[in-house]
């Protein structure tokens, strides 16, 4: 393509001379640069892509956009074309559009936002807007889903360049929607710029990423973006949790949308739910909407799925699926891998692997799981990420002492973190909470062997944290892990002496 078709509608302070290239790829990676490939500058959190302008350059970069005078004149002065600008990120996100003819003008987007239970939602959507038999598109934290062929995916929201590319193969391959998970880095950074949203939901809003954010309210006004469009119209349809207390937050961030659905248990809601039963693998609740009332029954565990539940009705509803059809379609989606899922044995207790990395995603499992589990214990296992939001961990040791019988802190991704030292400031929450019957065990497989044969009949073991994930990084170094995998080796081993 050439670089004035490329840069077409790029709000540029001033172009350099040179105005003829052809441009193969759309990069703001210098280490992707190959000849032919436009290199965006971005400024970043731990370097800045300015400095490496040279080094795409070498590379042989047909083009660069950039918000320095200094790499914009030192481009310039190669004869490479250039342009300066005034946002790296917004700039990425309008090449990358034209670069790839615009498949988000094509794909009706579904985007989710919130603390916890966008992937879940996520998976939710797509399962309804698929079992309607449309082809979509999903971007999320577990995988990405080109229609049928599944991807691995790096980021929950990946930068707008890969949004976009992934976009152009989805229309290529016939999708008519797209289901993203929208987490608030991306927002915040702006890597869904110009990309407009047909239905935005919000799931809730709970401390977490404040490493980022700095503060609650920052956190808050992150989301609050997709509600106002980021560098595109609002969103037509604005679903929102009428139960969570940044509810009216996001109402009046979605001020400009055509309509606001809220949906909820405990307040009143457009989208309301009662009579809700739990059980293991079934949940079933009464459905009133402005378009009729049912029964819902779905093999999803947990009262935060009726939450999920009632978004992914609202959404598929909002994208034109027929209530009845969503009702019908809801009672056949499986559960989401790493979301309350159960390691089978025969022992006579449950093991069950989630992603709950949150104080408050950790409370409402522990809740759950003492309901389920009666008079018997529940035994928690959790770690607490490193190089994240650390003021997160004393509340998560706290939520978990609160609820459970047995505690066991282990490591979950301590990154470039001492794990020994993120384990100390979980148990502190888990001593204030008074639970005395803690233990740290830093090696994660010996924690969950640990929690197995710590077992009785009836009890509720649950491995929390690392969810889907297939790695634990330590020292900076990813190495395979698999929370289901050692669950279930420590149970077989536990079956063959039984
Ligand atoms: C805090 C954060 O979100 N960081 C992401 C962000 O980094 P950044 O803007 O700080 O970029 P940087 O590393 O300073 O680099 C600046 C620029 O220089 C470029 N560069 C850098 C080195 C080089 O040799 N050449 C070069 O061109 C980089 O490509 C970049 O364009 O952009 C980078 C490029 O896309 C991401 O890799 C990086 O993800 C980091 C690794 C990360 O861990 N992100 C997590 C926190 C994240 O984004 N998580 C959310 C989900 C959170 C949730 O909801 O739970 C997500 O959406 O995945
Ligand atoms: N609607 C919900 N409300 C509160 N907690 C939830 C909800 N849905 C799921 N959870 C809890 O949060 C965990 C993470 O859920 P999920 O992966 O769907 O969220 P997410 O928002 O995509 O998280 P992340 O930002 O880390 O990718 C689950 O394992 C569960 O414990
Ligand atoms: N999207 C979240 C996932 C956290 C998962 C948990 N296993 C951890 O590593 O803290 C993050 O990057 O903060
Ligand atoms: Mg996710």
């Amino acid at each position: 393509m050439q670089w004035s078709e490329v840069i077409y509608g790029l709000p540029t302070l001033t172009l350099g001379d040179t105005e003829h290239a052809d441009i193969h790829a759309v990069t703001y990676d210098s280490r992707e640069v190959r000849p032919g490939t436009l290199f965006v500058a971005m400024r970043g959190e731990s370097t800045d892509g300015n400095r490496y302008v040279r080094a795409a350059l070498d590379a042989g970069a047909s083009a660069v956009v950039t918000d320095s005078r200094e790499s914009f004149a030192f481009a310039d002065a190669r004869h490479v074309p250039a342009a300066l600008i005034e946002h790296g990120r917004q700039a990425l996100a309008i090449v990358s559009a034209n670069f790839y003819q615009h498949p988000e003008r094509t794909l009706k987007l579904t985007g989710i936002t919130g603390t916890n239970g966008k992937t879940t939602t996520a998976f939710l959507v797509e399962g309804l807007l698929r079992s309607a038999g449309r082809n979509s598109a999903l971007l999320g934290t577990i995988e990405t889903h080109v229609v049928d062929e599944v991807r691995p995916s790096p980021h929950t929201t990946p930068e707008s360049r890969d949004v976009l590319a992934i976009f152009a193969d989805a229309v290529t391959a016939g999708a008519t929607e797209a289901v993203m998970e929208m987490s608030s880095h991306a927002l915040a950074q702006e890597r869904v710029f110009g990309i407009p949203v047909d239905v935005a939901i919000f799931t809730n809003l709970t401390q977490d990423h404040l490493d980022f954010h700095g503060t609650m309210d920052a956190y808050a006004q992150a989301k609050a973006r997709l509600f106002q469009g980021v560098g595109a119209p609002a969103p037509r349809i604005a679903v929102v949790n009428a139960d969570d207390s940044y509810a009216a937050t996001m109402q009046q961030a979605a001020s400009k949308s055509e309509t606001v659905w809220t949906y909820g248990i405990d307040a009143a809601a457009d989208f309301q739910a009662t009579g809700v039963v739990l059980r293991a693998g079934e949940t079933s609740f009464a459905l009133s909407t402005p378009f009729g009332s049912a029964e819902v029954v779905s093999q999803l565990t947990g009262r935060v799925n009726v939450y999920n539940l009632l978004a992914a009705i609202a959404a598929a509803v909002g994208r034109g699926v027929k209530l009845e059809d969503a009702i019908e379609f809801a009672a056949t989606l499986k559960p989401v891998p790493g979301r309350f899922e159960t390691v089978a044995n025969t022992l006579g207790f449950s093991v069950v692997v989630d992603y709950a990395h949150t104080d408050d995603a950790l409370r409402n499992l522990i809740t759950l799981a003492r309901e389920l589990a009666g008079n018997a214990r529940v035994i928690t296992l959790f770690g607490c990420g490193g190089d994240r939001d650390r003021t997160k961990r004393p509340k998560m040791g706290r939520a978990a002492g609160e609820g459970s019988d047995v505690v066991i802190i282990t490591s979950d991704n301590p990154r470039s973190e001492d794990p020994a030292v993120i384990a100390h400031e979980a148990l502190a929450g888990v001593e204030a909470s008074g639970n005395k019957n803690v233990r740290i065990v830093l090696d994660r497989a010996e924690a969950i062997t640990l929690a197995v044969n710590e077992a009785q009949p009836g009890d509720i073991v649950l491995i929390a944290g690392k969810g889907h994930e297939k790695t634990q990084t330590a020292k900076g170094v990813s190495l395979p892990f698999d929370d289901v995998a050692v669950a279930a080796a420590a149970l077989r081993k536990r079956e063959a002496q039984a």
